[in-house]
């Protein structure tokens, strides 16, 4: 339930809007407390300055929503506009209307409202600050720029702020048009059409709206800025980002701040590297020269972010410290997924192994590297988005240095999973499964080959070291599965046998 409070968003109750809230959140496929019932409570929102042609009466608002109704509580990024009117051609219907409250309310989801995108765009593009939001019914709005209300609902509800940080100060964009980013999506990227303020047509924007917040940065944004600014052509152009700050008990000072959103060049006619793949192992086809060049892209990468991002080399503690994480996480696996437990003991062994291997100095790596993160550009090759990390691994580790290995065992996972999915839609057809596997088997090499040529690293000289990194990938996805697509469950534990048990 939420708070009581006298709070208002736009013209709207806070307790209400909450509540209509709760309605709708579990709907959306970004909302992480599927099978929960929400319990929602709102920490804070901030306002966006309208552009001088929308509507007069309409609020951008974002609001900031603590759902303590699942084991963990989750800080979502919700926007919305809150119209006095209907919006006109609307692409979606409201996901509230208040008829009672003067004048009434039409509550939009902000991400497909082009008011939003235009003055989420326009706050990074000229380093903005929001305008205070959620003043109490006498208060009335704030000043833009001013984030310090004073007391009681008003400053719970005010307590909240975003500032835009270009990556290239002194250019502004238009947005034209924007639409929603259709698909499977843990986030919410729109897409934006764009001009400069002459009218000029200038290059599209895609602008990832971060669902679940965290404190501190977010790799997805530090990783691509830093990237982009060495030069790389292998992640798209930054465009800019949002920060935003909040209350956090928690905190000594009782405020956190965290990356909300994340602007970037829009890559037009791309297709992801997991579509790509599924459609070559269907066919038939070899995979092997694309492997080969993935593999070398993955190497460039590591290479520049070692250079631009602090480096450190595999100490005892920190080798004791990785090994504890993945042994941890061998610990949970086996609790969500029992079946895995006939494999402990060989696991054991291999991270023993592993643990007295040589290691490689640790560095800022991808953390959650699959298929499904790298886009192929026509006739550019392969392009790798969504630096995020695992989502399920706390942010903090997140963005520690870890080790390279872990991306190339990711990928190699992913080689496998196209195989695995593709026998998994063809039961009983033997010879279909075992096509498949030798297609995956031929990527994962051609992979490891493009790597090592371009790093001059030999992977598979260290053989249990990359073993352990892939089992642990395995558990990962064991445990991902089991929450998100129980069906795919077998992929990873058919894996994690066969990898546990092999000779090396
Ligand atoms: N710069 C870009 N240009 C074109 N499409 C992109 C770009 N960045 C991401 N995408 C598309 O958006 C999808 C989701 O992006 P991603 O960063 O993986 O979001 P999420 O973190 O929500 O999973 C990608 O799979 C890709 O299809
Ligand atoms: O949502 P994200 O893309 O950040 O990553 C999560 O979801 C992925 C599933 O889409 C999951 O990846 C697993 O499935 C992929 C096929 O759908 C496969 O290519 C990957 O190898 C496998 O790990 C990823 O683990 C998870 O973090």
């Amino acid at each position: 339930m939420a708070e009581t409070g006298t709070t208002q968003i736009g013209v709207v109750d806070e307790v209400a809007l909450v509540d209509a809230l709760a309605l709708w959140m579990p709907t959306q496929r970004w909302f992480q407390g599927k099978g929960t019932e929400p319990d929602l409570r709102l920490v804070g929102s901030f306002e966006f300055t309208p552009g001088a042609a929308v509507a007069s009466g309409t609020h951008l608002v974002t609001a900031l929503v603590l759902d303590e109704g699942g084991p963990q509580g989750k800080l979502y990024q919700v926007p919305l506009t809150v119209r006095g009117e209907r919006m006109p051609g609307e692409s979606q219907p409201p996901l509230a209307v208040f008829d009672q409250t003067s004048p009434p309310a039409f509550v939009y989801d902000g991400a497909h409202d082009l008011d939003y995108a235009t003055a989420l765009l326009s706050l990074i593009t000229t380093d903005g600050l929001s305008q205070t939001a959620g003043a109490s019914a006498t208060d009335g709005a704030s000043a833009p720029g001013d984030a310090s209300a004073t007391d009681g609902a008003s400053d719970r509800a005010a307590r909240a702020t975003a500032s835009g940080r270009s990556q290239t100060p002194g250019h502004p964009l238009l947005v034209v048009s924007s639409k929603v980013l259709s698909g499977e999506q843990s986030n919410t990227s729109i897409i934006m059409t764009v001009t400069t303020p002459d009218g000029e047509p200038a290059p599209g924007v895609i602008c990832k709206v971060f669902r679940v917040l965290h404190h501190g940065n977010n790799p997805d944004v530090v990783l691509q800025s830093a990237l982009a600014k060495a030069g790389s052509d292998k992640v798209p152009a930054s465009i800019g980002s949002v920060v935003g700050q909040w209350q956090d008990s928690r905190m000594p000072d009782g405020r956190t701040s965290g990356h909300l959103a994340f602007a970037q060049e829009f890559l037009p006619e791309v297709e992801d590297a997991w579509r790509v793949a599924l459609e070559s192992a269907r066919l038939g086809e070899s995979f092997t020269t694309e492997a080969r060049a993935l593999g070398s892209a993955t190497a460039e990468v590591h290479e520049t972010l070692a250079e631009v991002m602090p480096t450190l080399a595999p100490s005892p503690e920190l080798i004791a410290g990785v090994l504890a994480s993945m042994r941890r996480r061998h610990a949970g696996a086996v609790r969500e997924v029992p079946a895995l437990a006939a494999h402990s003991e060989a696991i054991d062994r291999l991270f023993e192994v592993a643990a007295a291997s040589p290691w490689p100095r640790l560095q800022r790596i991808h953390g959650d590297y699959h298929l499904g993160q790298v886009l192929a550009v026509p006739d550019g090759g392969w392009v790798l988005v969504d630096f995020e990390g695992e989502p399920l691994r706390p942010m903090v580790e997140r963005n520690q240095p870890d080790l390279a290995l872990r991306d190339i065992a990711g990928m190699l996972r992913s080689f496998d999973y196209v195989a695995g999915s593709f026998a998994q839609s063809h039961p009983g057809d033997e010879k279909l499964r075992d096509d498949a596997a030798h297609w995956a088997h031929e990527a994962r090499e051609a992979f490891l080959d493009g790597y090592s040529e371009r790093s001059g690293i030999e992977l598979r000289a260290n053989r249990a070291l990359l073993d352990a990194f892939e089992i642990d990938k395995a558990l990962y996805e064991a445990i991902y599965e089991v929450r998100n697509r129980p069906s795919w469950v077998t992929i990873p534990v058919t894996a994690v046998a066969r990898l546990a048990n092999r000779r090396r």
